[in-house]
């Protein structure tokens, strides 16, 4: 698929990829090369200009469901934590009291089941995140989509949020498409790193990890883990605006 914006500007040129059910794939690639465009494009948010993307369903008499999580965990400031989270299920028009207790269900997995009546106000950075996967995950996405969803967070919060999504995924089954800046938070996350190149957007390069999942945290300090990095940052060198120093490992 291809992606040109109304103003003219070339934004991903020519990206195919393939994702089985299940599959964990991050995406790398420098500062303004369209991971986003690609993301909002699969979300259907962002018409195509060619080629073509589809989402299957897991199911054969549903669309698929897609779930959506930004950097910034986007909570409405005026409703209660459960209120946030019950809200795909509300747009849908489900019933309240199974939407509230799916959306109870939905917190208790990302360990916020005592925060249900909070104001996103009331929560750290890393628990409005929490309950920005939790929203995304209250519909059972086939498909869960991830911009930078750490990024704002400290270390010890990416890393242990980290080790949640990969348990999570493990019980749930989801794909994932993850976009990050982090080479480290990528080789320890998916079991595909698809690099791209500058704007326009190419797939330039790929690669895999076959470490079991959900992996330890411990693996972090493994040799394959270091040499997975290694790997990563030599596709991507030249690529001055990556970061890719030690304090963004996750
Ligand atoms: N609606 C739009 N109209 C025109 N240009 C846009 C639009 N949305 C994004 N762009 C441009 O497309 C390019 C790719 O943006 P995108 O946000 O997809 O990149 P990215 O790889 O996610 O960047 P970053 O890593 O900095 O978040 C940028 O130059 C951006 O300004």
């Amino acid at each position: 698929m291809s992606k040109t914006f109304a103003d003219g500007l070339h934004t991903l040129e020519a990206v195919s990829l393939e994702v089985a059910p299940g599959e964990f794939i991050a995406l790398l690639g420098p500062s303004g090369c369209g991971k986003t465009t690609f993301l909002r494009v699969a979300a259907g948010l962002e018409p195509l200009s060619d080629g073509r993307l589809t989402v299957k369903s897991a199911a054969p008499d549903r669309p698929a469901e897609i779930g959506y999580v930004f950097q910034t965990p986007t909570l409405m400031p005026w409703a209660s934590v459960l209120a946030n989270v019950r809200l795909p299920l509300t747009l849908r028009k489900k019933p309240r009291k199974s939407a509230d207790a799916e959306a109870k269900a939905a917190l208790e997995n990302v360990g916020l089941a005592d925060f249900a009546g909070a104001l996103p106000r009331q929560l750290s950075g890393g628990m409005a995140m929490r309950a920005s996967l939790a929203r995304a995950l209250v519909t059972r996405p086939d498909l869960l989509l991830l911009d930078e969803p750490f990024a704002a967070l400290d270390e010890m919060t990416r890393f242990r949020l980290g080790d949640e999504l990969m348990e999570l995924q493990a019980t749930q089954k989801f794909t994932v498409l993850f976009v990050t800046h982090s080479l480290y938070e990528a080789a320890f996350l998916a079991d595909r790193v698809v690099v791209f190149s500058p704007r326009p957007g190419r797939i330039i390069g790929e690669v895999r990890n076959g470490a079991a999942r959900p992996r330890r945290p411990d693996y972090r300090t493994s040799q394959p883990f270091q040499e997975l990095v290694e790997e990563l940052r030599r596709l991507l060198s030249g690529d001055a605006e990556l970061s890719s120093s030690p304090q963004n490992m996750s």
